[in-house]
């Protein structure tokens, strides 16, 4: 049972929506959507006051404000430290765990059990330091440059502003909102809209940026994918021919290169972003599993493994990122959306 001050975070500031969220589009559809940044004519949510129920070409839609009801298959409960988090299940047998403070998926278990993500073991859960593992955002800017490593979204309550079922799947939205803790680091006005859906042996998130602000600002952004994984056998596919940035042995002055191999493996420290990537890589994680990760405009990745400035946990992850390192700039009321895929096959 929540606590009545979780729960009321937890059930944020923003109604729910029910009426006009759209199903996670088709990759072409993505794609042609949202080149590079696409301005939406009408605001992304209606809201209601009461609970209500809507159904669209397989789309049902519950949501109410104030009240805890969520669509079929979307609880809220307490996580660890005390904070609440989603719990979504499939009634295909997956089920996927999203922390409010940084709409950080922390956990994605396919129908045999396994969980695909991986959470550090010094992870925290005390709402002050972002989360460190599972999937935590890169908003507005990835790093290293003026402000925190990576920004703040990933150190931020975003609230539940939808939950769905398309398809018999569950689906949730989650929002964040500029406020002063925001601005006191990034002066803009801004709403991020994260939705995240479940399939049987797929979870996909689309992330969608609008400037609410009367200027233009620019931002880079990324999902810091925690993949579970042993690091001698794991090896990315996909990437040969990407212009690289090595950010090894310097961050802050890394080394331009290209990708010659077909096969990125890890054997020893990794940080390099790959400038240009494909929007489908496929990741063996060394335990057995084939892992595809596509995307809709993320146009770049970030490949890292730490190995021994981690050594308690190394070899039991890698961090595949889809990113958008480029700056890219929004003007007033503009948005910018972008897929990702993650699939099991
Ligand atoms: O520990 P953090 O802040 O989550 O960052 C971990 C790593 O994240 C990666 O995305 C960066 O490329 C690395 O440079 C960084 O060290």
């Amino acid at each position: 049972m929540l606590a009545p001050s979780l729960l009321l975070r937890a059930l944020g500031k923003a109604p729910p929506s029910t009426e006009v969220s759209a199903p996670l589009l088709p990759r072409s559809q993505a794609e042609m959507a949202a080149p590079c940044a696409l301005t939406l004519p009408s605001p992304l949510s209606v809201s209601s006051s009461s609970p209500r129920r809507s159904r669209r070409s397989g789309v049902v839609a519950m949501a109410s404000v104030g009240q805890k009801v969520y669509a079929p298959g979307v609880a809220v409960s307490e996580g660890n430290g005390g904070l609440p988090k989603i719990d979504i299940k499939s009634p295909h047998g997956s089920e996927a765990e999203i922390y409010l403070f940084g709409a950080c998926v922390t956990s994605w278990k396919v129908p045999n059990g396994k969980d695909l993500l991986f959470v550090r073991p010094d992870a925290v859960f005390n709402g002050q330091k972002p989360i460190s593992g599972g999937i935590p955002h890169c908003f507005p800017q990835f790093g290293p440059g003026p402000m925190q490593q990576h920004g703040f979204a990933r150190n931020m309550n975003w609230s539940i502003t939808d939950s769905e079922v398309i398809e018999g799947d569950p689906a949730v939205t989650l929002e964040l909102k500029d406020d002063s803790y925001s601005r006191s680091m990034w002066d803009f006005s801004f709403q991020a809209l994260y939705k995240v859906a479940l399939h049987s042996t797929s979870l996909s998130t689309t992330l969608k940026i609008t400037n609410t602000d009367d200027k233009p600002f620019s931002f880079n952004s990324a999902l810091h994918s925690y993949i579970r994984a042993s690091i001698s056998g794991v090896s990315v596919k996909g990437l040969k021919g990407c212009k690289t940035l090595n950010k090894d042995p310097d961050p802050t002055n890394p080394l331009e290169g290209k990708e010659e191999r077909e096969e990125v493996t890890f054997p020893g420290f990794v940080d390099c972003v790959y400038l240009g990537a494909p929007s489908e890589l496929t990741l063996d994680n060394g335990l057995g599993d084939k892992i595809v990760i596509s995307n809709a405009n993320w146009s770049d990745a970030v490949l890292w493994n730490p190995h021994l400035q981690m050594e308690a946990c190394y070899k039991d992850f890698v961090c595949v990122e889809n990113a958008k390192i480029e700056t890219l700039l929004l003007e007033p009321k503009q948005s910018w959306v972008a897929e990702q895929k993650i699939e099991l096959i």
